[in-house]
């Protein structure tokens, strides 16, 4: 008796983009885990370059100074979504990478055009390699990174749904403080010259403020499949 053949689903890439605090990494992880798929913080990988770039003594407020430096770091990131890594020359840089430090100064770093154009490389050599197909997320996936997505979301939620969930992650910090430093920080990756911040103009908008995480992925999960069902 003949058995049908099985194949494999095609693989699909998806680019998930948008503001900090909106449900990316939650969304792009729990999607990638539930549809066997691979998973890419960019976020990381651009907090992880800052962060070799201050362990290096290399001023960040000097454009030339972070061009220059910006090949030296070897960055290396673990596409697991239910483990993912992150390591710089061999080190793991998943704790040092999210302090505030960091923080307050990857957008600077990310702004510089040498530093994007090294870590946009690796990310579609990461994304080339992803038999399965993978979640990219970030804040230029959809328009520079992987233009060709199959599928693409932009994730939004209100300054003040926003903060309340970072505070809630920084065991009560001041809601308010936290909020102005979202959108300093959205402002500046917003208004650089090179990629910033924005919507593809094929990007399907999801608004978070008021769905529950559960509900976000739900709605991610059913476009993927939707996307993969058509391919
Ligand atoms: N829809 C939601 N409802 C409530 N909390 C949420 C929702 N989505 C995400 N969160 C929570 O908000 C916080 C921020 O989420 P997450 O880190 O996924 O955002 P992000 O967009 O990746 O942020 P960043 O760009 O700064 O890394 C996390 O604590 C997460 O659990
Ligand atoms: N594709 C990307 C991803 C991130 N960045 C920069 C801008 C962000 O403020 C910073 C940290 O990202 P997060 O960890 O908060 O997601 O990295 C970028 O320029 N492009």
């Amino acid at each position: 008796m003949e058995t049908a053949a099985r194949t494999a689903p095609a693989a699909v890439i998806v680019a998930i983009d948008g503001p900090s605090g909106t449900g990316k990494s939650s969304t792009s992880k729990a999607v990638a885990a539930k549809l066997g798929l691979s998973y890419l913080d960019t976020g990381a990988q651009y907090r992880a370059i800052t962060w070799w770039m201050l362990t290096n003594g290399i001023d960040v407020t000097d454009p030339v100074a972070i061009a220059d430096a910006a090949g030296k770091p070897v960055i290396v990131s673990g596409t697991d979504p239910s483990a993912p890594t992150i390591t710089v020359d061999g080190i793991d840089a998943s704790g040092p990478i999210r302090t505030q430090e960091v923080t307050s100064k990857v957008s600077a770093v990310s702004a510089v055009p040498e530093v994007r154009t090294l870590i946009t490389e690796l990310q579609r050599s990461i994304a080339k390699g992803a038999a399965l197909g993978i979640v990219v997320e970030g804040r230029d996936i959809g328009t520079t990174v992987l233009p060709d997505a199959d599928l693409k979301i932009f994730l939004t939620a209100s300054p003040e749904a926003r903060a309340a969930r970072r505070s809630g992650e920084l065991k009560g910090a001041d809601v308010s403080a936290t909020r102005e430093a979202l959108l300093k920080r959205d402002a500046a990756d917003s208004s650089r010259k090179t990629s910033p911040l924005a919507k593809a103009d094929d990007a399907v908008e999801v608004d978070t403020s008021d769905l529950t995480l559960e509900q976000v992925i739900e709605c991610v999960v059913t476009l993927v499949e939707g996307k993969r069902a058509a391919k």
